[in-house]
């Protein structure tokens, strides 16, 4: 007789898809798929994107995001959640208010990736929707995962080495996070990639890697965010969730490829490709 299929944990992706499969909520299913948790998504935003860059953006009603997070909450379960592009004020208070009757943040782990560009520069994020980012939906988060330029927007500090992370991800959690994990990938110069985390109880990590010398990075932030969040999902403390989201962006960090004319993403090939028929 054969085992009745086990149901996976479930992770929701609250976010914009990216047309070119690099980035957003591409990514963010990838992360999910390899990670070994079910992926459910709420979209956001939908974007017109390829490697070269967002060349359209396009914001969900803020209703539909609402209510596509309260639909998969209400019938299947969600075990830990991420948000990555959120476009506008009023999508971010959307999954806000449907976020607070769901249990993301308080009962549910709640992984907020505040995502303000591309990293081709281009804009995801309005710019008076910084106020809302900060200060209504950062201090829901379990852990705020920003790079060095989101640092910046959203709590004026230059990062520049470790003292500096650290200020920073202190500052982070001074606005209500859990814990801020702040991320060196744009830290150029040195051999070594460190992300800081800091936890409400002043608690500190450093999660190290080699530096890869690539311009295919596309997704990354992304990935690293849903890996953490399949971590949490699956019932790991949350600097074990951090550490098994390192592991994961370093592989597919290593495992890139070029793509189109730009910037190629970040793989989760590596994950899947013996599979033989
Ligand atoms: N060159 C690199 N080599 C190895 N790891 C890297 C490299 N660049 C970034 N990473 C890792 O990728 C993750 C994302 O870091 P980054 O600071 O680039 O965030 P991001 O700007 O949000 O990402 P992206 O814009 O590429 O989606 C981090 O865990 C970081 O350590
Ligand atoms: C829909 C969407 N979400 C997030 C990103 C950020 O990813 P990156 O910094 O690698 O461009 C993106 N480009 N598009």
């Amino acid at each position: 007789m054969t085992a009745e299929p086990r149901t996976p944990p479930v992770a929701l992706a609250i976010a914009g898809t990216d047309s070119g499969g690099g980035a957003g909520i591409t990514a963010d299913v990838r992360a999910f798929t390899a990670c070994g948790v079910h992926a459910a998504v709420a979209i956001a935003a939908v974007t017109v994107q390829n490697s070269v860059g967002v060349s359209g953006f396009h914001p969900i009603p803020p209703d539909v995001v609402a209510d596509q997070i309260r639909t998969v909450a209400g019938d299947m379960g969600i075990d830990a959640a991420k948000t990555g592009m959120l476009a506008s004020t009023e999508i971010i208070e959307a999954v806000v208010a449907a976020g607070d009757e769901v249990g993301l943040g308080t009962r549910i782990p709640f992984v907020v990736d505040p995502v303000a560009a591309s990293m081709h520069g281009h804009p995801l994020l309005a710019p008076d929707a910084l106020g809302a980012l900060r200060d209504d939906l950062i201090p829901r988060a379990t852990l705020v995962t920003p790079n060095l330029d989101e640092v910046r927007l959203l709590v004026g500090v230059e990062v520049v080495d470790d003292d500096t992370a650290r200020e920073a991800a202190r500052a982070l959690v001074a606005l209500g996070a859990g814990a801020a994990l702040v991320k060196g990938g744009h830290l150029e110069g040195s051999p070594e990639v460190v992300d800081l985390l800091l936890t409400a109880d002043g608690t500190e990590h450093r999660f190290t890697s080699r530096r890869r010398e690539t311009k295919h990075s596309h997704g990354g932030g992304d990935s690293l965010a849903s890996a953490v969040t399949a971590g949490l999902a699956r019932g790991l403390p949350l600097v074990d969730a951090v550490a098994l989201g390192k592991a994961y962006i370093t592989r597919a960090v290593e495992h890139a490829y070029p793509l189109g004319a730009g910037h190629g993403p970040v793989s989760a090939l590596w994950s899947v490709a013996d599979w033989e028929p």
